[in-house]
């Protein structure tokens, strides 16, 4: 009997040998994997470096939606012009480490780790950093959290307004970078955050903390990243959360709806975009009188070129122009220890009884 045994033995060991399988050992895979995903932002403030970023952005179909034949020549020069254009733009706002966008995505990854690794749950949690543009990419970061072992991921794009744009680029950037993966882990996306309490209290708050410390201007304005109006019209909800956001800011801070002032900033090329334009407004409240507002962000998580140069230096300069006297920028959450813990606690809700 033992002969046979061994026999039998030896030949699945032959078997499997001849598969190539000998090794094959069923992996554990049972973490959770976190994923963050902002834009991205280039490697470097040379114009070739910030270039080969916007070729990757601006091709995207998501955000520019022209036909490719038409749009891909045209871009070439796009590209090129806004490219150096945008070398000193970047200089200015460069930190030691890189663009502020990932210094600040950086150290929200290191944050949260800290945080979301003191769980009693003995580490069954991963975090990766994944940009949607540039580095780290999106296909490497899922990769380090699949091989790590993890089964199930949540995406949490750092957009709290949605987008067709954003939110839905990274989604679909995830689910094409997962197209070949044997054994796929299960996927959450979080879609929107805005209306989360964590983030309008963690806003508020830093209004109010603001306007104590400095006191308060006559005006507050609530600035967005612009969208072509053809994307609203085409279905995007992101103007309707920007207005959402405005309003639930508002109702918190327990000010009347005259007081505030909601815009969107930042427009791209030809085409209508969001109205009123920040720019616009910034320059009618000083003609009107106006000397002092205060700017805030909602749609940033970190400050990047959008924030610190178009209008922390670029609106500025416009009101102060315009004959406004004092203008004030609420720097975006970044890495805030309350507000890593209000993130902390929303991946955690978001992962709580997911088994
Ligand atoms: C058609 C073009 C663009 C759309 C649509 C768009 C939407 C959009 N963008 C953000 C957030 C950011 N954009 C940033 C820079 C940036 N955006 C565009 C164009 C569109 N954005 C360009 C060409 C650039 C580069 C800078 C410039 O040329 O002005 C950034 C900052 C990146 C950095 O490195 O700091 C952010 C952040 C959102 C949220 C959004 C839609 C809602
Ligand atoms: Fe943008
Ligand atoms: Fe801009």
């Amino acid at each position: 009997m033992a002969i046979i045994d061994n026999f039998k033995k030896y030949l699945k060991f032959k078997v499997n040998d001849e598969l190539g399988n000998s090794d094959l050992v069923k992996k554990e895979n049972k973490l959770t994997g976190i994923l963050l995903v902002n834009l991205g932002t280039p490697d470097y403030f040379d114009s070739k470096d910030i270039r080969k970023y916007l070729m990757e952005f601006l091709s995207d179909p998501k955000v520019i939606n022209l036909p490719r034949l038409i749009w891909i020549p045209i871009l070439y020069f796009v590209s090129l012009l806004r490219s150096r254009k945008l070398e000193q733009s970047y200089a200015k706002i460069w930190m030691r480490d890189g663009s502020p966008l990932s210094v600040y995505s950086k150290r929200q990854l290191l944050g949260l780790e800290n945080r979301l690794d003191n769980e009693e749950s003995n580490n069954s949690v991963k975090l990766s950093l994944g940009m949607r543009y540039g580095k780290p990419s999106i296909k490497e970061s899922l990769n380090d959290l699949i091989r790590g072992g993890c089964n199930k991921i949540l995406i949490l794009p750092l957009y709290p307004q949605y987008s067709y744009t954003t939110t839905a680029s990274v989604m679909c950037e995830v689910y094409h970078c997962i197209r070949n993966v044997r054994d796929l882990p299960e996927i959450r996306f979080i879609k929107r955050f805005y209306n989360e309490n964590f983030y309008i209290k963690f806003l508020t708050e830093k209004i109010s903390s603001f306007w104590k410390e400095k006191g308060r201007s006559e005006k507050l304005i609530i600035s967005f990243h612009g969208l072509p109006v053809n994307s609203i019209n085409k279905g995007d909800p992101y103007y309707y959360d920007c207005i959402d956001t405005a309003n639930l800011i508002c109702n918190e801070l327990n000010i009347p709806k005259e007081d505030i002032e909601i815009s969107f900033q930042s427009h791209f090329g030809f085409g209508k975009w969001l109205k009123p334009y920040t720019s616009h407004v910034v320059k009618r409240l000083a003609r009107n009188g106006v000397s002092s507002v205060d700017i805030i962000c909602p749609g940033f998580v970190s400050d990047c070129l959008e924030t610190l140069e178009d209008v922390q230096e670029g609106y500025k300069k416009e009101f102060l122009e315009f004959g406004g006297k004092i203008f004030r920028y609420i720097s975006a959450p970044n890495d805030n220890n309350l507000w890593l813990d209000g993130m902390s606690d929303f991946i955690k809700n978001n992962i709580k009884n997911w088994n």
